[in-house]
């Protein structure tokens, strides 16, 4: 059995990797090590009652010994290992959750539903380093698939509303501190119906400009408003999750930089789990809503394609309709009045799960059925 070594299994994707694995029965089929940067040696109980001792996910020496690593701990511990291990001789496989290596040339983005071949085609040329794609840029083009893969889209505009949880456990945490502290200051208003609303704005209000209130992730209060920048600052007004979007969704695709043009705003709002995006689409051509609508629905079986109605959109196109669930919900697919074959499109789904963990998973399975 193939020894996979599993580093960043506590954070939030690699948590849901972990039970997407036990439920597929992943774990039967390799020998699993697991590794920490913050409690080496200690025990881990694993679902299936086993324990482990944790291994040290610095140990270049440790990690070489497995054929596989899977990480989940983020880009600055990618940067810290993954040179060096390589430098060791190691010539395992390494998929990764992290942007760290996404864009380099001895790596493919991984979204098989999308690229299975050219993830084939890699494997065949001895590609090594298998990384998961932007949550945001996964999710658009899994719901979108059916397009991209009848060559149909020109150009998009995705304008992204990003769940607290796409930032971290740590994120998530202060985003519930925050609703919990607005909750405290309004609660006895709340509690009598003749309390004015604008006084429980203005209650509300205060809370957050309290300088007990809860920012220090995110920056900035995130319940009861949104934050318009994630991810570094590109200097060219441009944040690094929003250059993501088109160098990726080529790469993704297996096109040459730039073919398909695609850029819009990136905001944090306070979902607290699964990314939206609201898409403009430019297509090559004229496209009867029908023809759009089949292209989209059969592409794969984990679109749920919801028709452009205010009770179906409601119902089941939202975070709480799709959350902890592999559904990548679709919808409001009309023409736009502003151009000439450009439509409208929203996509929503688990960023932990098709967003992160899932693409992981089946990479995993991908190399263990060769
Ligand atoms: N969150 C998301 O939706 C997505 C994340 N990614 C990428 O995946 C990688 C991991 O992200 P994510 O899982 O969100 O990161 P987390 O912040 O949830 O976890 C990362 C690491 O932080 C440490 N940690 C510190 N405090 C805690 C805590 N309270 N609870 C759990 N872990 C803690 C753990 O390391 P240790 O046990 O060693 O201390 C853990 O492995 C990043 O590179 C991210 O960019 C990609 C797509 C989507
Ligand atoms: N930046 C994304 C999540 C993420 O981790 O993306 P990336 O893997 O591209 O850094 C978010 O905060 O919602």
């Amino acid at each position: 059995m193939k020894k996979v070594g599993l580093v960043g299994w506590r954070g939030m994707v690699g948590s849901v990797l972990l039970r997407r694995m036990a439920q597929e029965g992943d774990f039967g089929k390799i020998s699993p090590h697991y590794f920490s940067t913050s409690a080496v040696g200690q025990i881990h109980i694993d679902a299936q009652g086993k324990s482990h001792t944790l291994r040290n996910a610095k140990s270049i020496a440790q990690l070489a010994e497995m054929d596989i690593v899977i990480s989940c701990q983020g880009g600055d511990y990618t940067k810290a290992v993954y040179a060096d291990l390589r430098g060791s001789g190691w010539d395992g496989y390494w998929i990764d959750a992290a942007s760290a290596k996404r864009m380099d040339s001895d790596s493919v983005i991984v979204l098989d539903p999308v690229n299975r071949v050219q993830i084939d085609g890699a494997l065949d040329a001895g590609i090594k380093n298998f990384i998961g794609g932007n949550c945001s840029i996964t999710l658009s083009l899994l719901g979108l698939a059916g397009l991209f893969r009848a060559g149909l889209v020109e150009w998009m505009n995705v304008m992204t509303y990003q769940a607290a949880s796409g930032a971290g456990a740590a994120h998530v945490r202060e985003l519930l501190g925050q609703m919990s502290q607005v909750s405290s200051a309004v609660g006895a208003g709340l509690a009598n119906p003749a309390t004015p609303v604008l006084s429980l704005l203005e209650s509300a209000r205060r809370a957050m400009d309290e300088e007990a209130f809860p920012i220090t992730r995110f920056g900035a209060p995130l319940a009861g408003s949104i934050i318009p920048w994630i991810d570094t600052d590109l200097g060219d007004g441009r944040s690094r999750e929003e250059w993501k979007g088109e160098v990726e969704t080529n790469k993704i695709l297996n096109l040459p930089p730039g073919t398909i043009a695609v850029d819009g705003l990136c905001v944090r709002v306070g979902a607290l789990q699964s990314h939206s995006a609201a898409i403009a689409l430019q297509l090559k051509e004229n496209v009867p809503l029908g023809e759009l609508e089949a292209l989209v629905s059969t592409a794969h079986a984990w679109v749920d394609f919801v028709p452009n109605t205010k009770a179906d959109s409601m119902q089941r196109l939202s975070p709480a309709a799709v959350s902890g669930s592999l559904k990548v919900a679709v919808g409001r697919l009309r023409r736009l009045n502003v151009g000439s074959n450009l439509y409208s499109v929203l996509t929503t789904g688990d960023q932990l799960l098709w967003g992160a963990a899932e693409p992981l998973r089946r990479m995993l399975n991908i190399l263990l059925e060769r």
